[in-house]
């Protein structure tokens, strides 16, 4: 038995839904960069899960799906009222909250594929509800119900913040979505597709998956740069920080990719993002700060940044608390991760690969009390 750690370069399986291929992302094989320019996240889903765009009336009808859909339980509510809400991260109460949200749907432990597809629907719609509604909560504030007459992006900035987006807001958080929705085998779908792979349920999938998600070497990246950009404080303080992080071997968040060697394609869109968002707020700073770390890195290390590098400053732009920029890469990437689920139950097979054990062998058993 050989072993690659971290199962670096394995090939684990087929999948129709996202490829990367020499450095380019594709969303069944459309090129990420048309992908951003172009599409609404709800192409996106639709596009992930049917593997082909949708015509007018099929993206009508999917919205109207994923808007009849987004209320969640008012048990779920009641139930986020009970967390430790001043300890809680809200990666935490995102995946209890899903496993809590599975407890109220009558199909959740029904595997046919109609039965699936509809419980895709149902999660994806009510991801944003359950993010926001924990927001809301934790402040003290009541949660806002999802409104049928918007987009999935304005929604979710509504119901973040009880009021109407403006367009500049609605367009860019619907390219973080599209940016995020898919990846190939990376860890939390990797993780989700080894879930059900055991014929368990998709809430039990979606609740792994997030906790695969929220740690700091994935999603929970996102999160972390935003933290080095304000202990960073100013564009002075940049060099000597990120110095001192390289000599002691430390890695600075949100650069660095397990596939990508030249630099991850979706980065670029969210550094124009960042530019312009951080322009319009008069915090250039966080813009200015992040590109001189990208300079020290590149130039140091040849390490470029990756999608969660700045995410931050474009999350931090539109007004939204630090700790909430996992969980909304959650609410993207559960399109992708249902997609993995569908593809999973469609052909599956048990997931269980081999340990080579190095431990100690032949050890003579020796009773308790002779110890
Ligand atoms: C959505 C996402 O999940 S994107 C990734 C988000 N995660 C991050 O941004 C966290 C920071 N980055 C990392 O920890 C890594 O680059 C990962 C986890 C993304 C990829 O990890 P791996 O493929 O296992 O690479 P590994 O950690 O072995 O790094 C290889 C080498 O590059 C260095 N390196 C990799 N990333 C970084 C980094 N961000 N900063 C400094 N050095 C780094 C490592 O120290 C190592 O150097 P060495 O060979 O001298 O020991
Ligand atoms: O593919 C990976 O390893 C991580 C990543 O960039 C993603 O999940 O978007």
């Amino acid at each position: 038995m050989s072993v690659t750690k971290g199962l670096e370069g394995v090939v684990a399986a087929t999948t129709t839904i996202s490829s990367i291929i020499d450095d380019k992302l594709t969303y069944v094989g459309y090129d990420i960069d048309d992908l951003a320019e172009n599409s609404s996240f709800e192409e996106i889903v639709f596009l992930l899960w049917h593997r082909r765009l949708p015509k007018k009336d099929e993206l009508e009808n999917l919205k109207k799906e994923l808007a009849e859909n987004a209320e969640i339980p008012d048990e779920v509510i009641q139930h986020f009222k009970t967390y430790p809400i001043d300890k809680v991260h809200p990666m935490a109460a995102l995946r209890t909250a899903v496993s809590y949200l599975g407890l109220f749907d009558d199909e959740a432990d029904l595997l046919d594929s109609d039965a699936n597809y509809r419980k895709a629907i149902r999660l994806q719609a009510k991801m944003p509800t359950l993010v926001t509604a924990f927001s809301r909560i934790r402040k003290g504030l009541e949660p806002v119900a999802p409104r049928k007459d918007l987009s999935f992006a304005a929604n979710f900035l509504y119901m973040l913040n009880g009021e109407d987006p403006d367009e500049i807001a609605v367009d860019a958080f619907n390219k973080a979505l599209v940016l995020h929705a898919d990846h190939e085998f990376n860890a939390s779908t990797f993780t989700a597709r080894v879930c059900v792979a055991t014929l368990s349920d998709v809430y039990s999938g979606i609740t792994s998956a997030i906790g695969a998600l929220k740690g700091p070497l994935h999603g929970g990246a996102n999160e972390q740069v935003m933290k080095m950009l304000t202990e960073i404080g100013s564009i002075e303080n940049v060099e000597s920080y990120i110095q001192r992080k390289l000599e002691n071997k430390e890695k600075i968040m949100g650069f660095g990719h397990r596939v990508y060697r030249k630099g991850d394609p979706r980065a670029k869109h969210l550094k124009k993002m960042s530019e312009k968002l951080t322009t319009l707020t008069g915090e250039r700073k966080w813009y200015d700060m992040s590109v001189k770390i990208e300079e020290i890195v590149t130039r140091q290390k040849n390490i470029p940044p990756n999608v969660d590098f700045y995410s931050a400053s474009v999350y931090h732009s539109l007004g939204i608390d630090h700790d909430l920029f996992t969980p909304i890469f959650a609410v993207s990437r559960v399109s992708g991760w249902l997609a993995h689920i569908l593809e999973q139950y469609d052909n599956n097979r048990l997931i269980r690969p081999r340990a080579e054990y190095i431990g100690p062998k032949k050890q003579e058993y020796v009773k308790l009390e002779d110890r």
